[in-house]
């Protein structure tokens, strides 16, 4: 009679002799005789089945073969049974990929050998058990492998003779598996005995198992093979071991290194695969993104309220420049590679040599109105000073259709003399100039000309902005009346009627396109979104929109807890905004931090009747700047210089770390596309219809004058909104002139960037063609310039913008980042307070300002920083609280 617990059944034939090799006697039992050769494989597929079959529907077991279970643990390597490993389908905890392997060199096959020494003869007439190594190596190679130091083999099972011994006993080799295949053993051969132990483990193992497949199915699988190998195989650690897990992991270590080390090494490749895997999301995206783009071209081109709010002389619906653009965009229109190759010769002219700049180019400088010293403009950044047209040219009028400087006076190149004008040269190369009298010869054929006159169309509103310019610079403008708007000087709707706009359009009311009358349709937009593409004047641009929304009482789209940028380098998404509630109609009018632009989500946090733009700069100049002010990044950490790093950019560029985007086509990676992406014809296409689709206006840094007269335009602004002094900019010392050849490198490294900017440098000329004209458009930028001197005069201290060291008051200084020497502003000393919170706004450095936004717009949630500045619109108005802030603040 067999033991208790021994398995007989005469389900198979009796008749089989003894000894018979066990695999012989267990393919008989499975009706597999014959058919397969005892080789490796089929021994270990064989018998797995063979011994999962002795579950109780299939109890039936050939008597030849005698199974009994013990909690005793077989001996391994014993001369004398020959036991070796009978491993259930998992090698130590090892991934599947290892388990047939595993099932190979360690279970079966060497019980087979053991049984059969004749099939598998051992050299020294005995046979050596393999060991972890040999069953982590993927591959039995037929010898015997060395028992790697400190490994206890433990196996589940020994064979001796006809009899088959398997242990119930469980180990700290016991994976998942072997606790499934434990249980079920114990269930055969024990069923009346309930082991603890087993219940808590396969409970355990239940978990994991069903989060691991869980896990699988998301892609996560490394993850669930860390944890089955940490979390699961820990039975034989004692109570106390497991509590502390220094020792737990010595315990592991001691038991079986090799999980370890496979374990460690699925982490990392684990935490390299999520780079890689983060890293080919935008081009995985891209397609969708151009798709989704695309959906929205006509979806947004078919709003009619939207362009209802045009200013007049701005294109309507029908005439939207993408419609017209269409043929132009082809990529094989000769017109488009004539342009870009205009540009590009234009641009690839330009060498440090040419271009005369003094050390001290980089400062905005003005000279003031008292001194009758001549004042000296330094054109920054200087790559397209040379390709400006010549003074000569610009007097004659003549223009360059798409390239920089073809409105106006190449300011870098021109010297602003004599007694009888003033101006103030900005480090961007505008110039503004206030004129007593007549201009000087000299600068009458580079200055724009004429007295000002009545500036745009009939019945235009904000011509009266321009009274202002005739101030002299004697008469200090009123801060008040400078902040005035035309709305609160009554020239333009009421602001109530501006809310009401506001508020039809978060309620989502349509307005009615072609109803109104020309007044009517321009009213001030206040619902915006600003894609701040880095190094391109965007702080500047920024600054005009904190101004104006905090002289309206516009709500921004802050990043949660009052960050500075909506989780850039991460697509934007709509739950980055404080305050966005998913489900509720977009709330915010002023959506204008650094982000990666989204649209889908964009649209989610600002009305639909929002006006979309951007400014772009020349990616050369881009880069220069990006270069220094983003040293620390891993692609720039470690060139000594741009050309270093252009020499061999692979060798310090990779794309998948997370920091690489400010390396390479900064302004694509901006707008949400892969700035690695393929740079051919139809891609560079889908990319400029995607961003024309989803953009009401692009503007241009180097022009930037000219690009803010374009925005007022379409804003429906007075001049007095978008004057600005340049923030952000670097110091000269700071700055590298680049030589042709670099120009070159950079332009192909950035390929796509350059595509954007040579295409929106175009249609931005072709706009103001065919929109403003050039010659109001000289008039507005002359009446603007004029402007930011008289503001220069009023505010500034000095000749203009300074060294971070030489800025006084600490709130004023900007930050400084990378190798970069960014320049501030110091006010005027003795200002009244009203005038002094004008002038502290407009050279407010963009951290600064943002933060004190955030604390008004949120007083309950204070951001960290919270420096001073910034009154609230009614203090402005008022005067007391202002007063009251300031002096809470400054001091
Ligand atoms: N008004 C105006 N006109 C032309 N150029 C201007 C203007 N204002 C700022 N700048 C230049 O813009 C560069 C800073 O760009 P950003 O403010 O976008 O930088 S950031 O991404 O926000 O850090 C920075 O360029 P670099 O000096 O070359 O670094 C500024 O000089």
């Amino acid at each position: 009679m067999p033991a208790p617990h021994t398995l007989r059944s005469s389900f198979c034939s009796t008749n089989l002799p003894l000894p018979t090799p066990p695999w012989e006697a267990a393919s008989r039992c499975l009706g597999l005789a014959g058919q397969v050769p005892p080789t490796e494989r089929s021994v270990t597929e064989d018998l797995t089945r063979f011994l999962v079959k002795t579950s109780p529907l299939y109890t039936a077991m050939c008597p030849q073969l005698v199974i009994t279970t013990s909690q005793r643990q077989p001996k391994p390597f014993s001369s004398q049974h020959s036991p070796q490993l009978l491993r259930s389908g998992s090698c130590n905890g090892v991934p599947s990929f290892f388990r047939r392997a595993a099932l190979r060199s360690q279970g079966f096959l060497s019980l087979f050998r053991a049984r059969a020494p004749r099939y598998l003869p051992d050299t020294r007439g005995r046979v050596k058990a393999s060991g972890a190594r040999s069953c982590c190596r993927s591959r039995w190679r037929g010898r015997a492998a060395r028992r790697p130091r400190g490994y206890r083999c433990l196996p589940l099972g020994a064979i001796s003779g006809s009899r088959l011994e398997i242990s119930t006993r469980l180990h700290c080799s016991s994976t998942a598996a072997e606790v499934h295949w434990l249980s079920l053993l114990q269930h055969l051969f024990h069923p009346q005995k309930s082991d603890l132990a087993l219940e808590k483990i396969k409970d355990k193992t239940k978990f994991w198992g069903e989060s691991c497949s869980l896990w699988k199915s998301q892609g996560l699988f490394p993850l669930c093979v860390v944890l089955y190998t940490f979390l699961l195989p820990t039975q034989c650690i004692e109570q106390s071991e497991r509590l502390f897990p220094c020792r737990k992991l010595k315990a592991i270590y001691r038991c079986q290194p090799g999980r370890l080390w496979v374990s460690f090494s699925l982490l990392i490749l684990l935490l390299v695969s999520f780079q890689v895997v983060e890293k080919l999301q935008p081009s995985r995206s891209c397609p969708c993104e151009l798709e989704r783009a695309l959906q929205q071209t006509t979806d947004h081109g078919q709003e009619g309220p939207n362009y209802a709010l045009h200013a007049p002389g701005l294109p309507r619906k029908e005439d939207r420049p993408h419609r017209q653009r269409k043929a132009m965009l082809e990529p094989t229109s000769t017109k488009n590679t004539q342009d870009v190759f205009q540009m590009h010769w234009y641009l690839g002219q330009m060498t440090p040599q040419e271009s005369t700049l003094d050390r001290q180019e980089g400062h905005w400088t003005w000279q003031p109105a008292e001194s009758s010293k001549k004042m000296k403009g330094y054109f920054s950044p200087p790559r397209l000073k040379t390709h400006l047209p010549s003074p000569r040219k610009a007097a004659r009028g003549e223009i360059f259709p798409g390239l920089p400087g073809g409105t106006s006076a190449a300011p870098g190149d021109a010297v602003v003399g004599g007694d009888s004008s003033k101006g103030v040269i900005f480090a961007n190369g505008a110039i503004a100039e206030e004129q007593e009298g007549t201009t000087s010869p000299q600068t009458s054929q580079v200055t724009l000309q004429g007295q000002p006159q009545p500036l745009g169309f009939p019945g235009q509103p904000w011509d009266s902005s321009l009274k202002h310019t005739v101030l002299s610079s004697a008469q200090v403008p009123q801060a008040y009346d400078f902040y005035r708007t035309d709305l609160e000087r009554g020239l333009l709707p009421s602001w109530t009627e501006v809310s009401m706009d506001n508020e039809m359009a978060l309620r989502g009311i349509p307005q009615v396109e072609g109803v109104f009358s020309q007044e009517e349709m321009c009213k001030p937009k206040t619902n915006i979104v600003f894609l701040k593409v880095h190094k391109s004047a965007s702080s500047t641009v920024m600054n005009i929109l904190f101004r104006f929304g905090e002289m309206h009482n516009l709500s921004f789209a802050f990043p949660l807890k009052g960050g500075h940028q909506l989780f850039y380098p991460q697509h934007f998404m709509a739950r980055f905004v404080q305050g966005f509630s998913p489900g509720k109609p977009p709330r915010f009018n002023i959506l204008c931090h650094h982000m990666r632009f989204l649209q889908p989500e964009v649209q989610k946090v600002v009305p639909s009747t929002a006006i979309y733009f951007s400014i772009l700069r020349n990616p050369v100049q881009l880069m220069e700047s990006s270069f220094v002010y983003y040293k620390g990044t891993s692609a720039f950490s470690r060139a000594r210089s741009l050309e270093e790093f252009l020499s061999q950019p692979y060798r310090y560029y990779n794309p998948t770390a997370s920091d690489s985007h400010y390396a390479r086509n900064l302004m694509t990676f901006d707008f949400g596309f892969n700035p690695d992406g393929e740079v051919s014809a139809k891609r560079v296409h889908l990319m400029l219809k995607a961003i024309e689709a989803s953009f009401d206006l692009l503007l241009i840094s180097e022009y930037f004058d000219e690009s803010m007269v374009l925005l007022k335009e379409t804003l429906c602004w007075d001049l007095d909104s978008v004057v600005s002094f340049p923030l952000n900019s670097r110091d000269s010392s700071t700055r590298s002139p680049l030589s042709g050849a670099i120009v070159e490198k950079i332009k192909a490294w950035n390929k796509l960037d350059w595509e954007i900017y040579t295409h929106f440098n175009r249609t931005f000329w072709e706009r103001i063609d065919r929109d403003i004209g050039r010659e109001r458009m000289q008039r507005e930028v002359k009446a603007l310039r004029e402007r930011q001197a008289e503001l220069a005069r009023t505010c500034l201290q000095g000749m203009g913008s300074v060294g971070p060291k030489d800025i006084k008051d600490s709130s004023l200084r900007p930050l400084q980042h990378g190798n970069a020497k960014i320049l501030g502003y110091n006010l005027k000393q003795g200002l009244d307070k009203e005038t002094e919170t004008m002038c502290r706004r407009l050279v407010t450095p963009e951290l600064q300002y943002s933060s004190a936004l955030y604390k008004k717009q949120f007083p309950q949630k204070p951001p960290q920083q919270t420096p001073q500045l910034v009154p609230s619109q009614r203090g402005m108005q008022q005067g007391n609280i202002l007063r009251h802030r300031l002096e809470g603040t400054q001091n």
